[in-house]
């Protein structure tokens, strides 16, 4: 098996894969960027890439949302769930109160902004691909006394020349982020009883109601959302697809119902995988949704066209 995540080593992205049973064993390749890490899979270069896809504090993360949901397409098969926490490092020589630069993940930045609004007011922003390759940065030639990085406390750990100059500077304390194994298309996961569906529904024509129509397909078959978020298809300004998580498998008959039914309302809608939910909490499914139910149902109709 070859795994490839959004690297370089140390990110909270391999702390994600590390958890996939085997995967220490396997070849591990890391990625430069959410793109790349998908399009090794879609090339046949890895069996697997796991990609970031939400955090409790800052949302989606929009790289992953629009990668998965456009292009060849590839399948959700596990999720992990990795707590959050930040430290920042610098070289020696510089302190606190010198620090001018902070090299981070945008998502980790957001995290810590009011601690950086407190403690280093002045300190400017840079972009990094990941929290690792900020603190990477700062080992590399070109880097500037006054240079700091946001990241997680294992690059701290696995690079002793930088010092930690504060810890545990996320403002919120519970920080969790989702992340995704995805694979080329194949065979679903097999169904546990707390699983997550995941789709990209294109808003149907601009009609009063489209947003409602789609949200009916889970609610009327007692199907319960877990994350709804509007991304922009990139077309025109004004068109969006819905990126949904929806409590069940498609191989549940409630969920492979709501699926027909938003296939027939909006017929470019994307399956992106049926997985078992990495925090293992059953939904609750009253007796009209239950797979017996729709066989009831369905046998009553059949009876009725004489089948
Ligand atoms: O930069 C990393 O370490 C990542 O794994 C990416 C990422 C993200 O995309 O949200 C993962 C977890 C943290 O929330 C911050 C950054």
């Amino acid at each position: 098996m070859i795994y490839t995540f959004l690297g370089p080593e140390g990110t909270f992205t391999e702390a994600a894969l590390l958890k996939v049973p085997g995967s220490r064993d396997a070849v591990r390749i890391p990625s430069s960027s959410v793109n790349e890490a998908l399009d090794r899979v879609r090339r046949g270069e890895a069996d697997a890439a796991m990609v970031p896809i939400e955090n409790s504090v800052e949302g989606g993360v929009t790289a992953t949302l629009d990668a998965i949901s456009t292009g060849p397409e590839l399948r959700i098969v596990r999720e992990e769930l990795v707590p959050i926490t930040f430290v920042l490092v610098a070289r020696p020589g510089t302190s606190l109160a010198e620090v001018k630069r902070v090299f981070t993940h945008g998502h980790a930045w957001a995290q810590c902004r009011a601690w950086a609004a407190s403690n280093i007011p002045t300190a400017e922003y840079v972009p990094a691909s990941s929290t690792a390759a900020g603190a990477i940065a700062l080992l590399e030639d070109g880097s500037l006394p006054g240079d700091a990085a946001i990241c997680g406390p294992i690059v701290a750990d696995e690079h002793p020349e930088l010092n930690v100059l504060a810890a545990d500077i996320g403002d919120n304390p519970g920080a969790v982020t989702r992340f995704i194994l995805v694979s080329r298309p194949a065979g679903l996961p097999p169904r546990t009883g707390a699983d997550k569906t995941t789709v990209a529904v294109p808003l149907p024509e601009d009609h009063p109601g489209a947003l409602m129509e789609i949200l009916w397909q889970f609610a009327s078959r007692g199907v319960n959302l877990s994350r709804i978020e509007s991304r922009p298809t990139g077309e025109y300004l004004g068109h969006y697809f819905f990126s949904i998580d929806a409590e069940g498998h498609a191989r549940d008959a409630r969920v492979a119902d709501a699926l027909a039914g938003l296939h027939r309302i909006s017929p470019g809608t994307r399956f992106l995988g049926s997985y078992s939910r990495a925090d293992a909490v059953e939904p609750t499914v009253g007796p009209i949704n239950a797979d017996e139910a729709f066989d009831a149902s369905r046998a009553w109709v059949s009876g009725i066209l004489g089948d």
